[in-house]
């Protein structure tokens, strides 16, 4: 898909293809359509990310609960999206052990209980073990640094899920 493209969108096409850059916030891509015309990936990207770091803390902490547990309920359940659902997929999370699994939910209840929100990160960065391992070491930072890292993640998704839409085969749109 081309920048020509991105821009002849109207707003409900638009919020249609890049409602999940950031998982299941689509008010921020219905936002980002308003700064049309963009020049390339970089400047659309921009949009995303400035109107996360303008949010007021609630609002940031609000995009992060957002976000599913990785390996969690959903997952089992059925009822990832589907960017969420490849992602967690590529970094072997859809098939764990059982002692993996238990493992990643009582960090995941652990961070959850310290932060307030969800453990963030980007999977398709990433596999197994690092995911463990990122997730005991973030369990010990303090609370103003994991906001700032998780939303870091949040944006490493986003990037990869716009790079997706847009460097993808014009075919597929
Ligand atoms: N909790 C969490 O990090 N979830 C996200 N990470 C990722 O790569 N996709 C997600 O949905």
């Amino acid at each position: 898909m081309d920048m020509a493209k991105v821009n002849s969108m109207d707003f409900g096409e638009f919020v249609d293809v890049f409602g999940n850059v950031i998982e299941r916030c689509p008010l921020i891509a219905a936002a980002v359509w308003s700064q049309r015309p963009f020049s390339d990936l970089e400047e659309l990207e921009k949009h995303f990310f400035a109107f996360i770091d303008a949010l007021p803390q609630s609002g940031q902490e609000g995009i992060l609960r957002c976000h599913p547990d990785l390996a969690g309920r959903e997952q089992q359940q059925g009822t990832l999206t589907a960017e969420s659902q490849r992602e967690q997929s590529s970094a072997g999370l859809t098939s764990l052990g059982a002692e993996d699994r238990q493992r990643l939910a009582e960090l995941n209840a652990q961070y959850r209980a310290r932060f307030g929100f969800p453990f963030v990160l980007a999977a398709r960065l990433s596999d197994r073990a690092a995911v463990l391992r990122e997730l005991a070491r973030r369990l010990r930072c303090p609370p103003a640094h994991e906001l700032r890292t998780a939303l870091g993640e949040v944006k490493k998704i986003g990037h990869l899920r716009l790079a997706d839409l847009l460097l993808s085969d014009p075919a597929r749109l």
